[in-house]
C-alpha cells in the first residue's frame, strides 16, 4: 500500500469512517453493506498495523548511530513519506517557536530527517606526529641590552614583561646593528615587539631631537587595519617615555581629509596598510619620505595572500626614489614561501634572517647566519608549545547544530569563562552565522524573562565587508571581553592579538596547512594555553593526512559528545520551565528541535532566508577554489548540496539556486578556478584563494564581471553618442 493510501486510512479512522461507528442503517441495500464490509476490513487492517507499529517502539527501536543511515525512533513512529522526511517541520513546535517560546513543544511530532542518510563517519587515523616545537621565551632580561633605560623601564613595569622571548632575543639586536633582516618565527611569538623596540630606541636617540614635523622615519605595513590598530598601540605605548616621538596610522576605511590633516601636522611612525599608503604617497604632499630610515614588513605573508606584493613594491620604489640616506628594511613573517622569497628579494639588500627553529639553549644565541633567500620555504611548522589541537568529523547536515552545541559547551556550560573564534569561509557566511546564533541560540529567555539585551553568550562579527566603524569596535570589544564567540572571516587569521581566546574553531577548512597555522595561532599566544577544533565532512577526512605531512597532529572529538550538550540545554529548559509539552529524550531529539529552531527563525521573513541562500552560494564558491594540490580532498562533486543547505538551515535542497544543480554549474566554476590558477602560475602570482574566501562575499566576481559589462556598455554607448 502505497503513502496516499496510508493517508486515506488515517483519515477514515480519524473521523469514524464512511458508513463507520454505531449509526449503521437496519436495512441496508447491496452498496451500503458492501461499503460497511470494506471499511470494517480497513478497520481491521489499521487496528493490527498500529499493534504492530506498538510492538516495534522504543523500547524494541534499535538507537541507530549518529551520521549513519539509520532511521532515528522519531522516523520509525511516524513514517513519513520521503519528501516528508526532508521537509516537514511540525506545525506545532514551528507556531511555539514564532511565539518565541521555543524548545518547549514535544519532540514527537518532529520528523529527524537529520540523522537519515549521511554518509559513515570514517575511521580517521591521524598519526602522532612528533611536532617541531621552539622555546618561546629566552633567559635574558630587557635590561641585558643596550636600551634607553627609559624604555627597559616601561617594558618591566607599566607592561610587565621582564624576560625576552627567544625571537626577540635574537633578532632584537639584529635589527638594531642595522642589517636588512628578515624575521620569521611562529605565531604569538612576540615578533611586533621585535622591530618596534629597536625603532623607538633609533629615534629616541637622534641629536637633535626629531620634530613631528619632519615625517615619517619609520614605516610599518601591516595587511589589515586591525593589525594597524594594534601595532600603533604598542608604538604608542613605547614612545611614552619619549613624548616627542609621533606614532599614527594610515588605514583604508577611515576620512582621507582627516588623515591629510594628521599627515600635515606630522607623523613619526607611520603604520599603514598598503593601498591607502600608496594612495597618500601618490596624491598628498604633505607626506614627504625624505626621512625615512626604516621600512617594516609585517605579516609579508599575508600582504602576499591579499595581493598586495605590487602595492609593497611600489611603496618600495617610491622610497627608493624620495628617501635621501640610507635605509633599512625589516619583514617579518611566521611562515615563509616562495612569494615572501620573493618579496624579501625585492625589498632588502644583503638581508640576515633570524629564526628560531632549533631549540634555543639558555646559552646566549649566536649572530644569525647569512641567508640565501631562496633557501627558506616552509613545509613544517612550528606549533605553539600549549596548544591542543583537534578535529571533529560532522556530516554536512549536522554541521550547524553541532557548531551551535560546541559553543554552547565551551561558552554557556564549561566551568571557567571561555573566549572563542570561529573562521567561517566566507563573509555572507559570517553575517548569516551571526544573524542565526545571536538570535537563536545567544540567549533561550522565555519572551517575559528577558531583561534588557542580556545574553548567555555574547556573539561578534568581524569580516571585510564592514564599515571601519564597527570593526575598530568590535575588535576592541572582543578584545576586552572576558568570554564571547567571535564569527570571523580570514581577516582576523593573521597578527592578530586577541588577548585570552582559549578555543579556535575553524568550521571550514582552510585552503594550504599554513592559513592553517596562522588561524590557530589567534590562541596559545606567548607561552599561554589554547585548543583549536577543525571541522571536517567526512569526505575531508584525508586532509588530516596532509596536515600530518606537516608535522601537524591532532586528536578526533566526537561529534556525538559535542551534540551531548543539546540533552543538559534540553534538560535545563525542561527544568526551568512551566511548559507541558514533552521535552526531547535523547541527543537525536535535542538536535532536531534546535535544528528546527533555527529554520523556523529563518522561514519567518524572507530576508532571512535570502540570507541563508546568499551564504549557501558563498559557501560553494569558495568551495570552488581550493587549490589543485587540494582538489582529490576539496572537490565540489563531494558535495551533496542538499546537505550542505540543510547545514544553512535551508529546508529544501535550492532548486531555486538552478545554476547549482546537479553539480554542473560548480563543477564549471572549479574548471574556471582551476584555470585561473594555472594563470596565476604562468605569471608566478600568488594563488586567489584566500584573497576571494576572506574579504569577499564569494559573489564578487560576479559583481565584478558585472560591472565590467556596464562598464563596457556605458563606453560603448558613449562612443556611440560620440
Ligand atoms: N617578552 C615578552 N614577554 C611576555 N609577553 C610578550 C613578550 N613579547 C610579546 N609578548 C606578548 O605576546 C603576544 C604576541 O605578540 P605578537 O602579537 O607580537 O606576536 P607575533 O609573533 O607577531 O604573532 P603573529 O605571528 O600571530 O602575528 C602579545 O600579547 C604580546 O604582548
Amino acid at each position: 500500500m502505497d503513502q496516499a493510501d496510508d493517508g486515506l486510512l488515517l483519515n477514515l479512522v480519524s473521523f469514524g469512517g464512511e458508513g463507520g461507528g454505531n449509526k449503521r442503517p437496519k436495512k441496508e441495500d447491496k452498496l451500503t453493506r458492501l461499503k460497511r464490509q470494506r471499511a470494517e476490513k480497513r478497520r481491521a487492517l489499521i487496528s493490527s498495523k498500529i499493534a504492530a507499529s506498538k510492538q516495534e517502539t522504543p523500547t524494541g527501536a534499535k538507537k541507530p548511530k549518529l551520521g549513519t543511515n539509520g532511521p532515528t525512533i522519531e522516523e520509525d513512529k511516524h513514517s513519513p513519506s520521503p519528501a516528508e522526511k526532508e521537509r516537514k517541520i511540525p506545525s506545532e513546535t514551528e507556531s511555539a517557536h514564532e511565539k518565541g517560546k521555543n524548545f518547549r513543544s514535544g519532540p514527537q511530532q518532529i520528523v529527524a530527517s537529520l540523522f537519515r542518510n549521511n554518509p559513515e563517519i570514517p575511521k580517521v587515523s591521524s598519526h602522532a606526529v612528533e611536532q617541531l616545537k621552539e622555546k618561546i621565551f629566552s633567559s635574558d632580561k630587557f635590561s641585558e641590552l643596550q636600551l634607553h633605560p627609559f624604555l627597559v623601564k616601561y617594558l618591566e613595569e607599566k607592561m610587565g614583561l621582564s624576560h625576552m622571548t627567544s625571537i626577540q632575543q635574537k633578532s632584537i639586536p639584529q635589527i638594531i646593528s642595522g642589517h636588512d633582516t628578515l624575521v620569521k618565527s611562529q605565531t604569538g611569538s612576540g615578533k611586533t615587539l621585535a622591530f618596534a623596540i629597536p625603532v623607538v630606541q633609533h629615534l629616541q636617540s637622534i641629536v637633535p631631537k626629531i620634530q613631528r614635523q619632519d615625517g615619517p622615519y619609520a614605516i610599518v605595513i601591516v595587511p589589515t587595519r586591525e593589525l594597524a590598530l594594534q601595532s600603533l598601540a604598542i608604538f604608542q605605548k613605547l614612545v611614552q617615555p619619549f613624548h616627542w616621538i609621533v606614532p599614527g596610522c594610515l588605514m583604508g576605511g577611515e576620512r582621507k581629509k582627516s588623515e591629510k590633516a594628521r599627515l600635515r601636522k606630522g607623523i613619526n611612525i607611520l603604520v599603514s596598510t598598503p593601498g591607502r599608503l600608496i594612495d597618500h604617497v601618490q596624491n598628498t604632499e604633505a607626506l614627504g619620505l625624505t626621512k625615512v630610515k626604516w621600512l617594516i614588513i609585517d605579516e609579508a605573508d599575508r600582504l602576499l595572500d591579499m595581493g598586495f606584493e605590487r602595492d609593497v613594491a611600489q611603496i618600495v620604489n617610491s622610497l627608493n626614489e624620495k628617501q635621501e640616506g640610507h635605509r633599512q628594511t625589516v619583514l617579518l613573517s611566521a611562515t615563509l614561501s616562495q612569494g615572501v622569497e620573493r618579496l624579501a628579494g625585492m625589498s632588502l639588500v644583503n638581508p640576515q634572517l633570524v629564526e628560531v627553529s632549533k631549540p634555543v639553549t639558555d646559552t646566549k644565541v649566536s649572530k644569525p647566519d647569512s641567508v640565501t633567500v631562496t633557501q627558506t620555504t616552509d613545509d613544517k611548522f612550528v606549533i605553539p608549545e600549549h596548544l591542543q589541537q583537534h578535529f571533529i568529523v560532522v556530516p554536512s547536515k549536522l554541521r550547524l547544530v553541532t557548531l551551535a552545541a560546541f559553543i554552547l559547551q565551551k561558552c554557556k556550560y564549561a566551568a571557567e569563562n571561555n573566549k572563542m573564534v570561529v573562521f567561517m569561509a566566507t563573509q555572507d557566511s559570517t553575517e548569516f552565522h551571526h544573524s542565526l546564533l545571536v538570535n537563536t541560540i545567544a540567549s533561550f529567555k522565555e519572551e517575559e524573562e528577558e531583561e534588557g539585551d542580556e545574553r548567555d553568550i555574547e556573539i561578534f562579527k568581524l569580516h571585510g565587508d564592514m564599515v571601519q566603524k564597527e570593526r575598530t569596535q568590535v575588535f576592541q570589544d572582543f578584545s576586552s571581553t572576558r568570554s564571547g564567540v567571535l564569527l570571523c572571516t580570514d581577516v582576523a587569521a593573521r597578527g592578530l592579538d586577541l588577548p585570552k581566546v582559549k578555543w579556535i574553531v575553524q568550521y571550514n577548512t582552510p585552503g594550504t596547512p599554513t592559513e592553517y597555522i596562522h588561524r590557530v595561532g589567534r590562541t596559545a599566544r606567548a607561552g599561554t594555553r589554547g585548543s583549536s577544533l577543525l571541522f571536517l565532512s567526512p569526505s575531508e577526512v584525508d586532509y588530516v593526512q596532509v596536515l600530518n605531512d606537516h608535522k601537524i597532529s591532532m586528536e578526533e572529538v566526537s561529534m556525538k559528545e559535542v551534540l551531548q550538550t543539546l540533552m543538559v540545554l534540553s534538560q535545563e529548559l525542561a527544568e526551568g520551565r512551566k511548559s507541558k509539552g514533552r521535552h526531547p529524550h535523547s541527543v537525536e531529539e535535542s538536535a532536531t528541535v534546535l535544528q528546527n529552531r533555527f529554520e523556523t527563525y529563518l522561514y519567518q521573513n524572507k530576508e532571512r532566508i535570502q540570507l541563508a541562500k546568499k551564504a549557501y552560494q558563498s559557501f560553494l564558491r569558495s568551495y570552488a577554489t581550493y587549490p589543485s594540490n587540494l582538489k582529490h580532498i576539496f572537490h565540489m562533486k563531494n558535495l551533496h548540496l542538499g546537505h550542505v543547505a540543510k547545514s544553512f538551515g535551508l529546508r529544501e535542497a535550492p532548486k531555486q539556486i538552478s545554476q547549482f544543480k546537479d553539480n554542473k554549474y560548480a563543477v564549471k566554476l572549479q574548471r574556471k578556478t582551476e584555470r585561473r590558477e594555472q594563470l596565476h602560475k604562468e605569471a608566478s602570482l600568488p594563488h586567489k584563494r584566500v584573497n576571494m574566501s576572506e574579504y569577499a562575499s564569494g559573489l564578487d566576481v560576479v559583481k565584478t564581471v558585472k560591472k565590467r559589462k556596464a562598464r563596457n556598455k556605458k563606453a560603448g554607448k558613449t562612443k556611440k553618442r560620440k
